[in-house]
């Protein structure tokens, strides 16, 4: 029997499994990512956080004098993305709670580049400082709606991609069984969240999304970053800005700072903790 430990873990209910790995033993496949996060025959999550010293996995060795820790993060299909919003505050909190990492403020690694955690001693609110959005041109980009018609999005990159689209109603996002199309292909040649968004109050938005990789799920960070930045560009906001903004899991505060830094604050949990037998996950190709 080959056993894994793992921990479980949220922020605003956008969850993962979270698998230590200190010395980068494992090697999981993308197979064994997609069982481990499968909500019947698995454990069931959004994606994976393997935590990993820097100085030991190939990906962020260059990274390890700033930042002891590596974020490893999979999306539910086993894929690798640049960058989980959400991953960060999650993954800082178990590092605080395992005793790897004191409560403050501290560094971790992600394939994204470096990211600044703030983690009260108290379980209160983690805060990340996410850099700097990236606005690479949102010219002739549309997302189809269910009922067949196009709204224009905003193209924003928080390390990874972004579609934002303003809507009337969050139910016009249909129910994002699957990706809604975006076109054209070539403005995302890696795939793409799509982000729908609505008013709620000055200052104040709320979203649902649909994330490459892992389907709708409850919150997306770098997606309510790439939701604030595209609402304060409409919206002229001057700098410093601060939204709220809803989630289907939750509710996330997210700063962007007069130098462009924007700084997402919200909770994160973990729940529980146990072995998985890997011999017994449903692997499938
Ligand atoms: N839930 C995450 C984003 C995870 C990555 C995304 N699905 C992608 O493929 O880019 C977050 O909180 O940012």
């Amino acid at each position: 029997m080959s056993t894994l430990r793992f921990l479980k873990g949220h922020g605003t209910e956008n969850d993962f499994v979270i698998v230590p790995d200190a010395d980068g033993a494992l090697d999981l496949s993308a197979a064994q990512v997609a069982a481990l996060c499968d909500r019947r025959a698995g454990i069931g999550a959004d994606g994976v956080l393997r935590v990993v010293r820097s100085a030991k996995d190939p990906a962020a060795a260059h990274m390890a004098a700033e930042a002891e820790w590596f974020m490893d993060y999979r999306n539910a299909d086993g894929s690798i993305a640049e960058m989980c919003g959400n991953g960060t505050r999650v993954f800082a909190r178990y590092l605080v709670a395992a005793g790897e990492a004191a409560p403050g403020t501290f560094k971790i690694a992600t394939r994204g580049g470096i990211k600044t955690m703030q983690v009260p001693a108290d379980g209160g609110d983690v805060t990340v400082d996410m850099g700097v959005a990236k606005l690479p041109g949102s010219d002739g980009i549309e997302v189809t709606l269910p009922d067949g018609t196009t709204r224009p999005a905003v193209n924003v990159n928080m390390g990874n991609p972004h579609a934002v689209v303003f809507v009337d109603d969050l139910d016009e996002a249909g129910n994002l069984f699957t990706a809604p199309p975006v076109a054209p292909a070539a403005a995302y040649p890696e795939g793409v969240n799509v982000e729908f968004v609505v008013d709620r109050a000055p200052g104040h938005v709320a979203m649902r999304v649909h994330e490459r990789g892992s389907g709708e799920t409850r919150s997306c960070g770098t997606g309510a970053c790439a939701v604030m930045v595209a609402t304060a560009r409409r919206d002229g906001a001057a700098l410093p800005a601060t939204y709220t903004v809803d989630v289907p899991g939750g509710r996330l505060v997210i700063t962007e700072h007069a130098d462009g830094r924007i700084e997402m604050t919200g909770p994160a949990r973990i729940v529980a903790e146990g072995e998985v037998d890997l011999g017994e996950l449903t692997l499938r190709s």
